[in-house]
């Protein structure tokens, strides 16, 4: 039996009403529903009345006054209240209701029903794409390889005769291949102003693609794809990812598709990263780089901010180690994990101007539950999350946010490893099972405090500046001098903040780049943060149209 919609009203000092609904595909009987209301009763008040003591003293006084049955999609769901008279001494206060942890039992439950009745029935889909089929193996940056994959991918404009009009748009990271609307998906993409005739990406002269990351959901090969190897999916046992393994696999498109060099590879936040990661891969195949609010190398608060999201995504029990794809999804881990990434998408200033201190219903109690309009906004944005996207997509592809290093010695270490797992496969051999495995074990000891230097820090200083990029970013970038370059940073970015796309640029120049343009939008013209390239058609489409010429 599943519970759910609970709302509990005490009344007086020894009854209680207890409204519930449920879902169920069997039960309707009177004495059950009494039954499944104290039950959802009783564990509603377990944290201000022991169980047992529930049991003990909370006893139906009415048998269900009203019972109604409604039916969707096969689903019987059963409504109803009973009053539960209480032979116990009050609290001094009464218990709390949290209808926010109501909704997520119910959303539970009524997932729970749907895959019994039609099985599990993946909701992450962005709907119809081009898709391209690569048989030839990927191998993966970190040992893994891809048997075979598929790469969703969408595109507007004509491609003209000698193939050279081409632009490549990298998403960010939660986003389908669907930028742009389509004859086959006329649905609204998610940059539908920026491209189009005589628009930023103006596809009465380009040719635009874009694709679905491998790792992601929405149509490319990823955790929840089929392991052609034994007819599972993959779950966890994908592969580790990098940015320059999606990339990779996206030149395995434009080669299927006889496209040899790109006129411009444009991308914001991942899609910033996986538009610098493919002009250093394959320095010949692309013309210019566009990377709005990206950088070249994750720095330690955003990896921080990841970090969390994926622990508590982590931390459902529903998540199960990856392997969910026969039962219900993680929704609540996945809600939290977008609550906080939501926190680090935009900014306190439009926070401020747009929601304030205001409260949903000033007139009730403050409750635990959201309350503040912030705290609506955050599980509204959640909740349209949770079930739209794959939650181990989210881990792989976040994880590969976080690997980034465009810096020369991670190239280097990369290619090393490259280098010895092409061998492995060109020669046959066996992978080492073990090897290949996460051998990451927990410290001996917990993290330490490293002791306070003796002088006391003074924490209000002027930072020091350093003198420059760091030399080994200057080496990684150093096959881009030729590249005229856009680099276009959001002051009130706290994600990727401006100071990495300066970096960005300074490395560039420094690296002998003499087409850089560095773009930095100030709160005054931008204030929806990390997220303004999804929202600011004047600035960011502005600068990039100019860009492209
Ligand atoms: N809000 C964007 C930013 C991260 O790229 C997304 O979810 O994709």
């Amino acid at each position: 039996m599943a519970t759910n919609n609970l709302f509990l009203d005490i009344e007086g000092a020894s009854s209680l009403i207890c409204s519930f609904s449920y879902v169920s595909l069997a039960m309707n009987s009177t004495r059950n529903l009494v039954a499944a209301a104290r039950t959802v009763a009783g564990r509603r008040i377990a944290a201000t009345r022991p169980r047992r003591q529930f049991s003990k003293y909370w006893k139906p006084a009415t048998l269900p006054a009203s019972q109604t049955e409604t039916k969707q999609n096969g689903i019987r769901s059963f409504h109803g209240q009973v009053q539960l008279r209480s032979g116990a001494t009050e609290a001094s206060n009464p218990a709390m209701a949290f209808p926010c942890l109501d909704a997520l039992e119910s959303k539970s439950a009524t997932l729970e029903a749907r895959s019994l009745s039609s099985g599990p029935e993946p909701s992450y889909t962005s709907g119809v794409t081009l898709k391209y089929y690569c048989k030839e193996p990927l191998l993966l940056d970190w040992g893994g390889v891809l048997p075979e994959f598929d790469i969703a991918y969408e595109s507007w404009g004509e491609l003209n005769a000698d193939k050279s009009n081409v632009i490549l748009l990298h998403t960010g990271l939660s986003a389908s291949s669907h930028a742009h609307s389509t004859e086959s998906n006329p649905k609204s993409g998610w940059w539908e102003k920026f491209i189009g005739p005589g628009g930023c990406l103006d596809t009465n002269k380009y040719h635009v693609i874009c694709t679905n990351v491998i790792g992601g959901c929405y149509g490319s090969t990823g955790p929840s794809s089929i392991d052609p190897a034994d007819g599972q999916r993959y779950a966890t046992r994908f592969p580790i990812l990098t940015m320059e393994d999606m990339v990779r696999a996206q030149f395995r498109l434009l080669d299927g598709l006889g496209i040899k060099k790109l006129y411009a590879s444009v991308g914001a936040s991942m899609g910033g990263m996986q538009s610098l990661a493919a002009g250093v891969l394959f320095p010949e195949r692309v013309g210019r780089i566009a990377s709005i609010s990206g950088c070249a190398r994750s720095h330690p608060y955003s990896i921080a901010m990841r970090h969390t999201q994926r622990q508590v995504l982590m931390m459902d029990p529903k998540w199960n180690r990856g392997f969910y794809y026969d039962s219900i999804p993680p929704h609540a881990g996945m809600k939290l994990a977008r609550e906080i990434a939501t926190v680090t998408y935009r900014s306190g200033p439009e926070w401020e101007q747009r929601f304030g201190r205001r409260r949903a219903d000033p007139s009730k109690q403050p409750a635990l539950c959201p309350d503040f309009l912030i705290e609506t906004y955050l599980d509204h944005a959640g909740e349209k999350f949770c079930l739209e996207y794959d939650a181990n997509s989210l881990l792989y592809v976040s994880k590969a946010m976080d690997l980034f290093d465009l810096g020369a010695k991670n190239q280097a270490a990369s290619s090393t490893r490259r280098a010895a797992h092409t061998h492995r496969l060109e020669t046959g051999q066996a992978e080492d099972r073990e090897a290949a495995m996460c051998s990451l074990t927990l410290p001996d000891s917990p993290y330490e405090e490293q002791p306070e230097s003796e002088a006391p820090a003074d924490l209000n200083a002027p930072v020091e500046r350093s003198s420059g990029p760091p030399q080994d970013l200057v080496l990684g970038l150093k096959g881009l001098r030729d590249h005229p370059a856009l680099i276009m940073g959001v002051e009130s970015d706290i994600l990727f903040p401006a100071w990495q796309q300066r970096e960005i640029a300074e490395t560039l120049r420094k690296a002998g780049n003499k087409s850089v343009t560095h773009v930095e939008l100030g709160e005054d013209l931008s204030l929806f943060g990390h997220d303004s390239f999804l929202l600011d058609l004047e600035h960011i489409g502005g600068n990039l149209r100019q860009f492209l010429g």
